[in-house]
């Protein structure tokens, strides 16, 4: 095929994604930033050799504009586009670009809705507990036009052409197109980057996002409870986002498509950070968030895999993802050198606060939000493992911050357990520090990521147990949280403790130490791990007032009962024997 051929078939493709549907015709979509008067579109009518100026309409009409693609841009180029165009785009001391996503600064679940047709029915989670709120086909289609009638409307628009994961037999092509610089750079970012072959050769996407966030959905549409919709089409292979300009919308609403895709092909997906060492050994790290899936993953002694999303296959594990977004508050040199390091020129810095002047960040500040993040390809992590991609993975491990400070440092968790603690997807933070004191909030999260899951979550959890018994690999339940009482009497489990409790979970010799089991919760604690003061091992030491101890373990494992009971009358793959023992695998009072 030659170049010209290429070219046009590829604005015919992008054509045929921004139609109208209800319309005759597409629009007429042409390549270029439509302020660069060299790359304005020739159109035929202007030069009939007459001497007449022939005004042209500028206007939204859909019948006479051009739409301009700016399509696949360089990360140079989305700077010139953002600083030019978008409010709160700067440039920071360290390169990065500062962004600013809007009036939302994190996830909104409650506006996700995913149409629920015939075949959706059936396979999907609906119901108490899921994170899928229905809606169906034609409302989808109602959205879907607001989008698309929106970004025509603009004068120029982006596409991005990329691949979601890295596993060459599974990978996913999709398309991304929006309204701003900062969505395109973030994609980028995020999604994994094609070579200019792979480009020329892309053909139709797999999945398509139309993100107009900054347009509002319409409350007068069915189903919508806000100006906010996220809404999920798997049958159109189509995501339409209305009313947020949080970009972690577009990365966990393909981590959503994933969740369904993957497992139709015996394939698992995995909210979860992943890394290898030098022998080949691999580790997943789940967790909710702020309990250290980035920070432990982050290794310099290994190979960082990814940081957030992960399949499990025949072969292996493999990255979904291009890049990794780290949480920033409180982001220090010191502690964090690789994340600090990769904060350079490419990254997008969500949300941050900076000197005026220096345009130096202060990540303590949380004046627009807690939630500041920054999304860099992943490849700016020294000792990233591209392709990112590895073998059988040789340890399970699950974290929790445990702020309520009952919950060992580490334990070693047998099929059972570790199935439990999977599907129970527990951590406890402290709500909010201002007003002194508060109780820590309990959070329960199926799967470490029930608002990405598209299945019940007994699937996901069938899926990784076979894998663990397949591959022999072990669970292991990691407290990043509280010991020595809990949140306000107690303090934070030191860092460089629990890097040391995950040394030796990666050498194999925590495998070797001598174990005892404690009770309520029936979980084996070593009584030596190199490196870490022994009577921390078992909370109970910690704890000067043995009795709110033991009224506090109780109170968790409370929570946690209560919290399993919708799970107990599911079978957990064909194994009834299993299902019995994951059910017996909680706390015992
Ligand atoms: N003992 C500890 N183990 C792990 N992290 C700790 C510990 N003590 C303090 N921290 C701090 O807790 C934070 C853990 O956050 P991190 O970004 O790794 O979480 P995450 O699981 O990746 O969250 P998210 O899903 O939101 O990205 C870091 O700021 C880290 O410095
Ligand atoms: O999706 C986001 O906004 C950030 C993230 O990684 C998570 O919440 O798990
Ligand atoms: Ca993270
Ligand atoms: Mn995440």
């Amino acid at each position: 095929m030659c170049e010209e051929e290429r070219e046009k078939q590829q604005l015919q493709s992008i054509s045929a994604s921004l139609a109208s549907l209800t319309r005759e015709t597409g629009p007429k979509v042409v390549k270029g930033d439509p302020a660069r008067k060299s790359e304005t579109p020739k159109v035929s009518h202007v030069s009939q050799q007459q001497h007449y100026f022939t005004p042209t309409i500028s206007v939204s009409d859909s019948a006479l504009k051009f739409t301009h693609v700016l399509y696949n841009l360089s990360p140079a180029e989305l700077y010139e586009q953002a600083i030019k165009n978008e409010h709160g785009s700067f440039i920071t001391s360290s390169g990065a670009l500062a962004t600013l996503s809007g009036a939302k600064t994190g996830r909104s679940p409650k506006d996700k809705r995913v149409v629920r047709d015939e075949t959706t029915e059936d396979d999907l989670w609906w119901g108490k507990g899921s994170p899928n709120i229905e809606m169906d086909e034609h409302t989808f289609m109602v959205n879907r036009e607001r989008a698309v009638d929106y970004l025509n409307s603009l004068d120029k628009v982006f596409v991005n052409d990329q691949f979601l994961n890295w596993d060459p037999n599974n990978r996913i092509k999709v398309r991304i197109v929006s309204a701003r610089a900062y969505h395109s750079l973030f994609m980028h970012n995020m999604c994994i980057r094609p070579t200019p072959e792979e480009l020329e050769n892309f053909g139709t996407p797999d999945f398509t996002i139309y993100n107009a966030g900054q347009f509002p959905c319409n409350r007068y549409t069915h189903y919508m409870t806000s100006s906010t919709s996220i809404d999920l089409n798997l049958g159109r292979r189509e995501m339409v986002i209305l009313g947020t300009q949080y970009a972690g919308e577009m990365k966990k609403g393909l981590f959503s498509v994933m969740h369904y895709l993957m497992p139709k092909r015996q394939i698992l997906s995995l909210h979860s950070g992943c890394n290898m060492g030098r022998d080949g050994d691999v580790a997943l790290f789940f967790g909710l968030s702020g309990t250290g899936k980035t920070t432990l993953s982050t290794d310099h002694n290994r190979f960082l895999i990814g940081d957030d999303e992960h399949c499990w296959g025949d072969d292996g594990v493999s990255n979904i993802e291009g890049g990794c977004y780290a949480k920033c508050i409180d982001l220090s040199r010191d502690k964090e050198p690789d994340i600090w390091n990769a904060i350079k020129f490419g990254t997008v810095l969500e949300n941050v606060v900076f000197d005026e002047h220096t345009r130096e960040v202060d990540y303590t500040e949380k004046t627009v939000t807690e939630n500041t993040r920054a999304a860099y390809p992943i490849e700016y992590i020294p000792n990233a493992k591209v392709p990112c991609v590895g073998p059988h993975p040789k340890n399970v491990i699950l974290l929790a911050c445990d702020a309520f400070g009952v919950l060992p440092p580490v334990s070693k968790l047998n099929l059972a357990q570790t199935m439990y603690h999977f599907i129970s997807g527990y951590t406890a933070l402290v709500a909010g520090t201002e007003d002194g004191i508060k109780e820590p909030q309990a959070t329960f999260s199926a799967c470490f990521g029930a608002a990405f899951i598209m299945l019940h979550p007994t699937k996901y959890a069938a899926m990784l147990a076979a894998k663990m018994q397949k591959h022999g690999a072990t669970g292991w339940l990691v407290n990043t949280g509280w010991s020595g009482g809990s949140y306000g009497s107690g303090s934070r489990i030191k860092l460089a403790y629990t890097r040391k409790i995950i040394d030796a979970i990666h050498s194999g010799s925590l495998l070797k130490a001598n174990y005892r089991k404690t009770g309520v919760f029936g979980l084996e604690i070593p009584t030596e791990v190199e490196g870490v003061p022994s009577e921390i091992l078992d909370p109970v030491n910690t704890w000067s007032n043995k009795k709110a101890y033991k009224e506090t373990l109780l109170k968790l494992a409370g929570l946690f009962k209560n919290n399993f009971e919708v799970f107990v009358n599911h079978k957990i793959g064909k194994d009834d024997k299993l299902t019995e023992e994951i059910v017996g695998a909680g706390p015992v009072f």
